[in-house]
Formats: C-alpha cells, sequence, structure tokens
C-alpha cells in the first residue's frame, strides 16, 4: 500500500516515505475515497486494550510524536526533516516475552500496563508472524512436557522468559520471499543455575520438541535455533550471565547496512530489521569516503562495520560496555569484504569514563545510547570540545594527554579486545570530530541532550531524519546529524563567495 506524502494544515509537515506496508488481511474496502487513511493503518489487534506492547490504534504511519518532532526540528533550522513510514505490521523480529500461568495454560506474552500479569497475545500485529508461529509451538511443548511456568511471587517454576528472534538472511530464496520465510533463535531463559540442575532434563526436552515440531526435518522449517539462558535472580533482569546452545545453528545471520552481520543472543539486536536497514542507509550518505568513525554505544559493531565497508572509512573504532557483543562483532568482522581496508577495533568500555580519549583522532562521531540518552560526562565532552580544540597545543593534545594514562582502571577500561589493522599504514591522527550522528530511539532524552549541544554552540542540527522503528507506540527512531560550530545561514556564505570574487 502506497502512502502519500501528507501535510497537516498550518504547521510544517514531515516528508512522509513510505516502504513495505502489508496489512496483516485486506484492509475493508474505503467507502469515502477522500477520507484520511486512517482506518487502512489501524493495528486491528483484539489485544489493543489488555496488552501494553501498544498505544496507538490508528493512524500507524503517524506516530503520535510526529507532528512535534516535525515542529522541532523546524524550529531549529531543519525544515526537510523526512519520516520513513517503514512496515506497519509484521515488523518486530526481536522480542522478549515473559512466560507465566499453568503447563496446561501457559501465557507467552507481554504484561498489562502497571502490573506484572502477562497477557496472552497470539496473532500479535507486531511480531513478526513467525514469531507468533514459534510461540504457538512453545506452548504446545510446555504443555505436552509438563514445563512450569515461573511464578514471580514463589520464585518457583522452570521456564521465565523467551526471547525470540527472526532471522531473514536467506540467500538461496529470491530477496522477496526472505522476509516472510524468516527463522526463529529461541532463547529459554530457564530457572536454574546451570544446565547441571536437576530440571535440565526437561529443559533439553522441551528444545528437543521445538525442534522436532520446527526443525529443518518439517514442511516448514520454522526454528533456527535453540539456546538456554540461566537465570535464579528474584529481580527483573531477564537475562543471566550463562549462555548454552543446544540446538540448531550456532551463527545467527542478518544481512543489514550492506553487509552480512552476526547477532548473539546475548547481544544487542535492533527489534525492526528492515527499518533499521532504511535508517542505515540513509546514514551512510552522511559519511564521507575515507573518514575515521567512532561508534559509540557500538553493541556488536553493525554501525561501524557497516560505514567500514559501504564508506571506505580509514578507521572505525567501536566503543561497547557488553562484553557479549564481542564475539559477534568478530565475526561479523571476519565477514567483511576483502576490499575492505580499515583499521578496525571494539573495545569492551564504558563510554562515560574519558569520554573525550573516543572522540580523538575521528572525523565523525556515531551515538546510538540506550533510551535515557547520552551520558552526561559524554554529553559535556561534546558540548565543550571546541574550547578543547582551542586551548591544545600540540605537546598537550588530549590524545598525548590520553597516551599517558597511568591509572590502572582507565587502562583496563580502554582495553583494545578485537583489532584488525589496516593493510596500509593508517597514523591516528589527534583531530576533533567535526560530524556527530546521533541515533535515538528515546525522544524525551533526544530533545534535552539536543538542546543541550545547541547551546553550547558547538555543534549546529543540519539534518534530521524519522523512522518508524516502532509502530503503534510513541516512539519513533530519529537519525540527527550536527555539524560543528554555528549554523553559516546561506545569505552569509552567498555574500562570502561574492566577496572573494571582487577581491
Ligand atoms: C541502542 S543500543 C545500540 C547498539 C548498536 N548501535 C546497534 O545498533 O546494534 C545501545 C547500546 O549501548 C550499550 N551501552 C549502554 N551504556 C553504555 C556505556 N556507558 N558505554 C558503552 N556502551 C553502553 C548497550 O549495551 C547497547 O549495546
Amino acid at each position: 500500500m502506497a502512502l502519500s506524502f501528507l501535510s497537516v494544515s498550518g504547521r510544517p509537515s514531515a516528508s512522509l516515505i513510505s516502504c513495505l506496508a502489508a496489512p496483516p488481511a485486506p484492509p475493508p474496502p474505503n467507502p469515502n475515497p477522500t477520507a484520511l487513511p486512517s482506518l487502512t493503518c489501524a493495528l486491528q489487534c483484539p489485544h489493543f486494550q489488555s496488552c501494553s506492547g501498544c498505544t496507538q490504534e490508528y493512524n500507524l504511519h503517524r506516530p503520535i510524536i510526529l507532528d512535534e518532532a516535525t515542529d522541532f526540528f523546524n524550529k531549529h533550522g531543519v525544515s526537510d526533516f523526512t519520516f520513513d513510514t517503514c512496515r506497519l505490521w509484521g515488523w518486530r523480529c526481536r522480542a522478549k516475552l515473559a512466560v507465566r500461568g499453568s503447563s496446561t495454560d501457559p501465557l507467552i506474552g507481554l504484561y498489562q500496563e502497571g502490573t506484572h500479569n502477562v497477557v496472552d497475545i497470539p496473532g500479535c500485529k507486531a511480531h513478526h508472524p513467525n514469531i507468533s508461529a514459534a510461540v504457538e509451538l512453545l506452548k504446545q511443548g510446555i504443555a505436552e512436557l509438563n514445563v512450569e511456568p515461573y511464578d514471580e511471587d514463589q520464585g518457583t517454576g522452570e521456564l521465565r522468559y523467551v526471547q525470540m528472534a527472526v532471522t531473514t538472511y536467506n540467500t538461496s530464496l529470491p530477496y522477496a520471499e526472505r522476509y516472510r520465510n524468516g527463522k526463529v533463535q529461541v532463547a529459554l531463559v530457564w530457572n536454574s543455575r546451570d544446565e547441571n540442575s536437576p530440571s535440565s532434563k526437561k529443559l533439553n526436552a522441551l528444545a528437543n520438541f521445538l525442534w522436532r515440531y520446527g526443525g529443518p526435518n518439517r514442511k516448514v522449517h520454522l526454528i533456527h535455533s535453540v539456546w538456554a539462558n540461566f537465570q535464579t535472580s528474584i529481580n527483573n533482569i531477564i537475562f543471566g550471565n550463562r549462555w548454552r546452545h543446544l540446538l540448531g545453528e550456532r551463527d545467527f545471520w542478518e544481512h543489514v547496512g550492506g553487509i552480512d552481520v552476526s547477532l548473539a543472543p546475548s547481544s544487542f539486536g535492533q527489534a525492526n530489521t528492515r527499518a533499521f536497514d532504511s535508517l542505515l542507509q540513509k546514514l551512510q550518505k552522511y559519511v564521507h569516503f575515507g573518514a575515521s568513525v567512532a561508534d559509540l554505544y557500538a553493541g556488536a559493531g553493525v554501525i561501524g562495520l557497516s560505514l567500514a565497508a559501504t564508506r571506505k572509512c580509514r578507521a572505525v573504532k567501536c566503543i561497547e560496555i557488553n562484553k557479549e557483543s564481542k564475539l559477534s562483532f568478530e565475526k561479523t568482522a571476519e565477514r567483511l569484504p576483502n576490499s575492505v581496508d580499515s583499521s578496525i577495533s571494539w573495545h569492551n568500555a564504558d563510554t562515560s569514563i574519558d569520554p573525550l580519549s573516543w572522540l580523538v583522532g575521528s572525523d565523525v562521531v556515531v551515538v546510538d545510547p540506550p533510551r535515557k540518552g547520552l551520558d552526561p560526562s559524554l554529553l559535556n565532552a561534546l558540548r565543550t570540545i571546541l574550547s578543547v580544540e582551542r586551548k591544545s597545543k600540540p605537546s598537550e593534545s588530549p590524545l598525548l594527554k590520553a597516551k599517558d594514562e597511568k591509572r590502572p582502571w582507565v587502562l583496563r577500561a580502554k582495553e583494545v579486545l578485537v583489532q584488525i589493522q589496516s593493510k596500509t599504514t593508517q597514523e591516528e591522527g589527534q583531530s576533533l570530530p567535526q560530524t556527530l550522528i546521533y541515533i535515538s530511539c528515546g525522544w524525551e532524552s533526544f530533545k534535552e541532550d539536543c538542546m543541550s549541544l545547541l547551546s553550547s554552540k558547538a555543534w549546529h542540527l543540519d539534518k534530521a531524519h524519522g523512522f518508524n522503528f516502532f509502530p503503534g507506540t510513541q516512539s519513533i527512531e530519529v537519525l540527527a546529524i550536527f555539524k560543528r560550530g554555528p549554523r553559516v545561514s546561506l545569505k552569509k556564505k552567498k555574500s562570502g563567495k561574492k566577496k572573494k570574487k571582487s577581491s
């Protein structure tokens, strides 16, 4: 269904760009063709009132905050903000679901708003359809094998949560069929310390059940692999530290941003694969060929490595706090085309510790923080970047200071865990970034960080784009491009040129 470019009278409007937006069932015929396309972009989900996942039922192509975002960017100098409506249904390729109820009547879904009551959500309109199919299969396995869902009050039971992730990477299928035929990596969060506990027999039986009825020997091959995670803590943290691969392919590949990407179940992965791909393609245009890039809050380094491959970056440095992402980074880096000749590194570090040291030597810094936004120390380093540059005599450069660092805990935090050298020698420069690319899933924190950056006068907003990463919710994903220093108005630019000519 093609969505038109809409404008709301009396206010600047975002250009709406539509991509594949297939409804779950054919929409009812529209008796009034002049009416707004609200009904054709409706969620049509029976769980809407009870499940906390979606908060917007109509106009999925126009999240409620879109007008506010358009106004905000316009006020800050970006009059051509665009919004990509993306896929409206079946977009979620990664879901973490609670397992509660009883073995005869298991509930697998999200909490009801403000409670810890789990709402069962068969046929959820946001989930990739194969996640829903895998959940149904899991329920059958739970009932048949008498698996006890977790009881939060008592701390008893066996299965606490399940994470389902869909890979649409299947090069043996034509591109148009890959999404529909995605396979599901199932990670079962088991209420025991490790695989040696007495209940492990049941865990293995459940994994075998999924494999027998959803694995490669079935007409429809649904299950990609089965993993176990062991978690006994009584807090709300979903995953424990111990992971075990049980069945199926160990490696989970996806293709986004022009590269093959490996994602372990323990690493961060974007929920909306197709929308993320659109964002990466847009982002690449803002990075010049041969740039040196710092990718902060990097996860498994998907953004940095995609830039290394598509923008022939001189250097890419990824900084991530979760050490579980290291293996996925290494696998992805190994699969980069041979033509990639960047100096690439992945650091298991906290961006908020000595953040300036991560910025030095990069032309472009990409930040993709969690919903709460930038760490205050990083925000401060970005705000004061001009003064650091001005004050720095060559002998006092931030880079040299970083090299003189002696504090063992700071040195430990900066340890390079993965290093791939470029074939041609690349000297790390001492420059500070001229471009800041901010990717945000938290609109409120983004606004605050953005205003703080602009008020410092160290940066101005150059471009901004929105992506419908979470249709049916209040959230959008923002890609904002900041450039160093104050905005140079077009008038000034023109008069500057004239002066040059006449002199
Ligand atoms: C929104 S995710 C983005 C991941 C990655 N850019 C991607 O698109 O796959 C945010 C990431 O920041 C990491 N993170 C959170 N706080 C951090 C910190 N203080 N320093 C470094 N990484 C951090 C999280 O572990 C997570 O992987």
